[in-house]
């Protein structure tokens, strides 16, 4: 083993999570020891958010070419998947740079290619070298789970790790686990050609309100997609050229054949390999036990992102971060706060959630809730693009704190950012629906929906007398 390497930090894993962590306590000034066993980037950037929303916008080109005829144009799209495969390598290709050993080195962290794994609580051992650390982050991500389905090992099957790099259109695409990858991966398929069977054992998209969820799988099915719930996949096996599953469903046994198979079964996080019990730390098949300062079992050791156990997004790496930067550098003791949570599916139209969904908040306040709805249909920038279909939700606490918006509809990822700072600084509705939003944007929904929860003030037989005594007034 060679010499020890001391350093104030040692951040295993460059996916979102430890590359922010590296990159600001690198700027800082502390020294910073990076070890990435595989690619630059992570997930994200190269099996996860990146690939998969060039794919969503490649097939929402083809959805809006179908769909030209609806302002006028009359158009006909035609796939060419090799070149739809093409695009999503130039989107990581274009991002790469930000994520790469060049841009790191420059910020003057020491790069180690190779399998870390812990020796002690401050030891940290990659192939022959031995780093020192006085502070550590665990930030190795998550795995898809491969569900032990009797056969499953006998045919190929895609996984997050593979599909991006599929450059055929498949004739037919089964896809086991009705999760935002699932249905995400569904509608773009679809929309690019693909015949697509979401097979999902429970309920598709448990996590999201299911008052808007259901619209959103009723539009992919809309779209020519199959989405099978509560079915369960007892075998797998090849059959010619094809995959059959058998799926148990209400007490009936069906077959079903595609040509190719996804798992999206959701994920595992990345413990296995890094011999924490060495170091004392804490996990389970959720993920690294933390306390609410991203601190694990062992004090100075720290873990981020994925292999936490909880939200698994790239924004919560972000977040992350900043929580472990502050505590163990500064030694702030930030706290993780979920509260403003957001989350988005990039679908069209999106499904976002921000805060707690209706079913959360009634669990947690009971029958002290208020609930206000905006069609986007009474939006005239959506009348304009004819992009009518969805909804703005919003959750409020009788006490008029905001608990959570659930937004169906186009650009609802965008629509969502006001209502984080809302729930995030405790902003009252008057003041979201007081604003005066530009006409004609997405953003006046929000407007309305905070406007909507005045509405029956507003038609209160008392606000009718109040009025008319003051225009009595001279
Ligand atoms: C298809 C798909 C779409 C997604 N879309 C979105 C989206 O639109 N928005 C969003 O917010 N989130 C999205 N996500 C989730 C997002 O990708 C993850 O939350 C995020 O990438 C996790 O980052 P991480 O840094 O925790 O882990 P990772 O990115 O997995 O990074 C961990 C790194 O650690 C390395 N590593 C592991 N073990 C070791 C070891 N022992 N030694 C050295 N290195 C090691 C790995 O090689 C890996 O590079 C999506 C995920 C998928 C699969
Ligand atoms: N837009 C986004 O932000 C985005 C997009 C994709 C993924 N992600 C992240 O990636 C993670 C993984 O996504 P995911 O969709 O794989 O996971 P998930 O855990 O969200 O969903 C997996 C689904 O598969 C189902 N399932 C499990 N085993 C099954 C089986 N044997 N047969 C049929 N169905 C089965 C589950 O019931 C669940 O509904 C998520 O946690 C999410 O945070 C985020």
């Amino acid at each position: 083993m060679s010499l020890g390497l001391k350093t104030d930090l040692c951040v295993i894993g460059a996916g979102a999570a430890g590359l922010s962590i590296a990159a600001v306590a690198a700027r800082l000034g502390a020294k910073v020891v990076l070890v990435e066993r595989a690619h630059m980037g992570g997930e994200c950037l190269n099996f996860g958010c990146v690939p998969s929303k060039a794919l969503l916008a490649a097939s929402k080109t083809a959805h809006t070419v179908r769909n030209a005829h609806l302002f006028g144009i009359d158009a006909v799209p035609a796939v060419d998947f090799k070149r739809v495969h093409a695009h999503i390598r130039s989107a990581i290709d274009a991002i790469a740079p930000h994520d790469s050993v060049e841009r790191f080195e420059k910020l003057g962290v020491t790069l180690i290619r190779g399998d870390a794994r812990f020796a002690g609580p401050r030891e940290i051992v990659i192939g022959d070298r031995l780093i020192r650390a006085h502070r550590t982050v665990i930030a190795t991500g998550s795995a898809p789970v491969v569900p032990p389905i009797p056969g499953l090992d006998q045919v190929h099957y895609f996984t997050n790790e593979t599909i991006f790099d599929n450059d055929v259109l498949p004739e037919h695409l089964i896809i086991l686990g009705g999760g935002p990858i699932g249905v995400e991966i569904g509608q773009a398929y679809r929309r690019l050609g693909a015949e697509v069977t979401i097979v999902e054992r429970e309920k598709a998209m448990p996590r999201d309100d299911q008052e808007l969820a259901r619209p959103l799988l009723q539009h992919l099915v809309d779209e020519g997609a199959a989405i099978r719930e509560q079915a369960n996949v007892t075998a797998v096996a090849p059959d010619g050229q094809d995959i059959r599953l058998t799926i148990e469903e209400a007490g009936h046994t069906t077959q079903l054949r595609g040509s190719h198979l996804l798992v999206a079964a959701g994920r595992s996080p990345r413990t296995t390999d890094l011999h924490l019990e060495a170091a004392g730390v804490r996990f389970d098949k959720n993920g690294i036990v933390v306390d609410k300062h991203l601190m694990t079992s062992t004090p100075g050791i720290y873990a981020a992102g994925d292999v936490v156990d909880g939200p698994r997004f790239t924004h919560v790496c972000s977040y992350h971060a900043g929580i472990v930067i502050r505590n163990a550098l500064f030694r702030i003791p930030a706290k993780i706060d979920y509260r403003s949570l957001p989350w988005v599916t990039y679908t069209d139209p999106e499904l976002a959630q921000i805060g707690m969904t209706e079913e959360a908040a009634r669990k947690e306040h009971g029958e002290k809730l208020r609930v206000a709805r905006i069609p986007f249909s009474a939006s005239d920038r959506a009348q304009t693009e004819g992009a009518t279909a969805g909804t703005v939700k919003i959750v409020v606490h009788g006490n008029g704190h905001i608990l959570g918006a659930s937004i169906l509809g186009a650009h609802a990822g965008e629509l969502a950012h006001l209502w984080i700072v809302a729930i995030e600084r405790k902003l009252n509705l008057r003041s979201i629906a007081q604003m005066m939003a530009p006409y004609p944007t997405w953003g006046e929904l929000n407007k309305m929906a905070a406007a909507e929860f005045s509405r029956p003030l507003l038609a209160h037989p008392m606000t009718h007398l109040l009025v008319k005594a003051l225009s009595w007034l001279p």
